[in-house]
């Protein structure tokens, strides 16, 4: 039989499958129109941000239409095209190492690093055009400013839930280890939501899920721990 805390993990796997599977239906149904004027939307708040604009390393995922994610290709777009008034980003976006939930972020200069995998999602090469491996972020000698995230189901205490590979959280505990040991700020984590992802009972996690410091959706910008309060302006309408 199994122990009393490997039932309470098994029951939280499985309210968090209930919830991934609830979830993707109610995106399924969540009309095109409005999932594009809230894409747009949301792109619009993270572009006009201050802490957007002042960021200068970016972690950003590269949406996948199929899954229903948060678009963010004008975010992807603006920072590795800037414009003359702009200052520059390096830009970071994962790719899948394995299925053990190993991930690693590389560094990207252009949308032709990028190929399209097994899943629907881009990823960059390994290596870069000359062959030599791409920068990752966990063996960087400066610190990311901005991690956007993508996720499934949300609550306004930052919690979230992911799409169950434990992906973003494996590399989030890795990330928040190294900004220990170097000494770095903190990055804030920004997530991407529709308004239907943003749910009112309290999303189910564990010890090892890694809240956000804000949400932005279609409404505004949502900064929800002190870190992002500190950094971050309200502009919810
Ligand atoms: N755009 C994007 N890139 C990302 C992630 C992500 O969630 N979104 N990841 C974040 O981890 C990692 C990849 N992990 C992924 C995990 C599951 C699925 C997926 O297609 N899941 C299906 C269900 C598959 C199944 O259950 O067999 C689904 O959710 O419908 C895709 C990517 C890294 N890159
Ligand atoms: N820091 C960690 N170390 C080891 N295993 C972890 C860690 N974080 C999560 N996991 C494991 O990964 C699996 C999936 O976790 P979870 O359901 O929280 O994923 P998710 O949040 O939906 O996915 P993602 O983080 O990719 O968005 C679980 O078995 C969990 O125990």
């Amino acid at each position: 039989m199994a122990s009393l805390p490997g039932l309470a993990v098994e029951l939280l796997r499985q309210k968090k499958k209930e919830l991934r599977s609830s979830m993707k239906l109610t995106l399924r149904k969540f009309p095109l129109e409005s999932r594009q004027e809230e894409d747009a939307a949301i792109q619009k708040h993270v572009l006009s941000a201050d802490w957007f604009e002042q960021s200068r390393r970016f972690c950003a995922y590269l949406s996948c239409a199929k899954l229903r994610e948060v678009d963010t290709t004008q975010i992807v777009a603006s920072i590795l095209q800037p414009n003359a008034s702009e200052l520059a980003k390096e830009l970071y976006v994962p790719r899948v190492l394995d299925n053990e939930a190993n991930m690693v972020m590389l560094h990207v200069s252009s949308t032709n690093d990028l190929i399209t995998n097994s899943m629907g999602i881009a990823e960059p090469e390994l290596t870069d055009s000359d062959g030599s491996p791409r920068e990752s972020v966990l063996e960087a000698n400066y610190p990311v400013d901005v991690l956007l995230l993508p996720g499934l189901v949300f609550d306004r205490s930052g919690r979230r839930c992911g799409r169950g590979g434990g992906y973003y959280d494996v590399f989030l505990s890795k990330y928040l280890e190294l900004v220990k040991d170097k000494n770095w700020k903190r990055p804030l984590l920004v997530a991407l939501a529709y308004s239907v992802q943003v749910v009112d009972d309290p999303v189910p996690v564990s010890e090892t899920d890694v809240p956000v410091d804000a949400l932005v959706l279609a409404s505004g910008v949502l900064p929800i721990s002190e870190h992002a309060k500190k950094l971050m302006s309200t502009q919810l309408t």
